[in-house]
């Protein structure tokens, strides 16, 4: 039986805690996932929202050329005619090749939430499944909580999903709705289901809240499930759902099961959704987060410049990402080379510099200094130490001054900056929303008439950490800085017993590396 990949982020995905999509945004992430060649894409819950709707509506009128679309829902309300229910007909009305829809395995969901009986719970799901199919439709009966079900009544999970049988369903999708099992439990029901209903598709829907989303859902696959459900970036109720773009390199790399046909554009779609999503992107996600495969002790970035099978799982390369190399006070000879060469220098192992570049950045780090997301402080330092730096100013003194008027306490901050450039004195003041702020526009304001290009930065993020909290407001302070011209962005660090001065380093730091740069094209 040929394997399928349902998505289902724009649906339990925005079960999740802060996952928000419009219905344009569903638009443009179902036709990544469709580009990508997600079989099935959950578009929403007709039966719950306008906005659900209108991406149904939306989605009538687009051609999809892999995936097929699902609406979602549940079996019909106790007690009623399935074609007197309005959010099975609604459901209906979303007008998809693909309906699916959840029923109730577990008794206890029976009684106590559903409040019926389990031959009406039974009733519920038949009449459900042969209305949709009945009206023409593909249906994937997804079984909620059937794992906690089948361990409490084995005979009762086992009977709803031959009451989806019985109304024509033509996927059993096997829920493990709280997320809390393990997979050898998983494998062990799956493979009662299977031995029960030979002829069945089987399909497995996890969530993580046990961390074992991915790994509940491969044991199910090992079983004999032969579609998986998840969501890209493991977006879903609570801990979230199977991760997608984590189980599909498992799948393809390391099982041999090919479902998708180019899994280099795995990276790019699991941030494309980040984005839509106005998420950051999880470094540490498997596969597709930026340190996946950033190395940062010495002895690993020697091996892997040697091999890069040595430290790395699978290349890089697979599923679109990158090695990455880090400089701390971790790092040894190769860290330096391979950081120095990527910004441009051209370093060979031994050469004079290196092992001095390597002892400064061991002691600055000691200091409280932090290179890893720093590289133009570290790009700054290297060029010092080499003897390649050219300092664009000579600052003699700064000053800040910061007032608070009347009982409604508005504020002025005020910096002054006296330096030398170009042999001339300068001299200026400017104010700013706060100190750090009259410190940056001042001296923007001195160097703006020799270096004009340096309107183009702005500041993107500011970040300060207390180095050592035990010492209070006496602490050691990192401030570390990331600015861009609009086409890239760079990354500096200051640190200093007093915040002002750290943040005067990092922003020092910040606008000469960018003039350096210029000078140095
Ligand atoms: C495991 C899952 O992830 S399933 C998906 C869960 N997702 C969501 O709930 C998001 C979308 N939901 C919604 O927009 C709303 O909850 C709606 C529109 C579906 C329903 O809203 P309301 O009619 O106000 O009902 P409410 O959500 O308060 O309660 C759910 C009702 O459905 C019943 N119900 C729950 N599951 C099922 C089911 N599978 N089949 C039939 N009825 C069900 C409950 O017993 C309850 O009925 P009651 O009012 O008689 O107690
Ligand atoms: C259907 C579903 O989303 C679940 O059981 O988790």
């Amino acid at each position: 039986m040929k394997f399928s990949l349902y998505d289902t982020t724009l649906r339990d995905g925005t079960q999740g805690e802060g996952v928000n999509f419009s219905s344009l945004d569903k638009l443009r992430i179902a036709h990544q996932l469709d580009e990508f060649g997600v079989h099935y894409i959950e578009g929403g819950w007709p039966g719950s929202n306008p906005k659900d709707i209108e991406f149904f509506n939306l989605a009538k009128n687009e051609t999809f050329k892999t995936s097929k679309i699902a609406a979602f829902g549940s079996t019909r309300r106790a007690g009623i005619a399935v074609h007197e229910d309005p959010q099975v007909l609604t459901l209906l009305a979303a007008d998809t090749p693909v309906v699916t829809f959840y029923g109730k395995s577990w008794l206890m969901h029976v009684t106590e939430v559903l409040r019926t009986t389990p031959d009406e719970n039974r009733a519920m799901i038949r009449d459900t499944v042969r209305f949709c199919k009945e009206a023409g439709r593909e249906v994937i009966y997804d079984a909620e909580h059937f794992f906690d079900g089948y361990k409490d009544e084995p005979e009762y999970a086992l009977s709803t999903l031959a009451a989806a049988l019985e109304g024509g369903a033509d996927m059993l999708v096997l829920c493990e709705t709280n997320g809390g099992c393990l997979p050898d439990e998983i494998a062990d029901i799956v493979s009662k289901v299977r031995e029960r209903f030979p002829d069945a598709a089987i399909g497995i829907h996890t969530h993580d809240d046990g961390g074992l989303g991915v790994a509940n859902a491969l044991a199910a696959i090992r079983a004999g499930a032969t579609q998986v459900q998840g969501t890209i970036n493991g977006y879903g109720e609570r801990t979230g759902n199977c991760n997608l773009t984590t189980i599909i390199p498992n799948l393809q790399l390391k099982m041999g099961i090919e479902v998708v046909p180019d899994l280099t554009k795995l990276t790019e779609l699991s941030k494309y959704v980040d984005d839509v999503a106005n998420l950051p992107h999880f470094p540490r996600a498997p596969f597709v987060g930026s340190s996946a495969f950033s190395h940062k002790g010495g002895t690993h970035v020697n091996a892997v410049q040697k091999l890069s099978r040595s430290y790395e799982h699978i290349p890089p390369a697979t599923v679109g990402n990158h090695q990455v190399v880090l400089v701390s006070d971790l790092s040894g000879q190769d860290n330096i080379l391979h950081k120095a060469n990527e910004l441009g220098f051209k370093l060979a192992r031994g050469a004079p510099g290196v092992k001095g570049i390597l002892d400064a950045v061991k002691q600055r780090e000691n200091e409280g200094y932090e290179y890893e997301t720093a590289d133009a402080s570290f790009e700054l330092l290297i060029r010092k130490i080499l003897g390649e730096y050219t300092p664009t100013f000579d600052l003699l003194e700064y000053h800040t001054t910061h007032r608070t008027h009347g009982v409604r306490g508005f504020e002025t901050c005020e910096a002054t900056i006296k330096m030398d450039m170009n042999g001339q004195r300068v001299y200026t003041v400017e104010e700013g929303d706060g100190p750090v702020n009259a410190l940056d526009q001042a001296l923007r304001k001195a160097l703006i008439t020799v270096y004009p290009e340096i309107a183009q930065i702005t500041l993107c993020d500011y970040k300060v950490r207390i180095i050592d909290s035990k010492s209070g407001s006496a602490a050691k302070t990192r401030v570390l800085i990331e600015s861009t011209d609009g086409v890239t962005h760079w990354g500096t660090v200051g640190v200093s017993f007093n915040i002002i001065d750290a943040s005067w380093e990092a922003l020092v730091d910040s606008i000469d590396y960018f003039l350096n740069r210029h000078k140095s094209a």
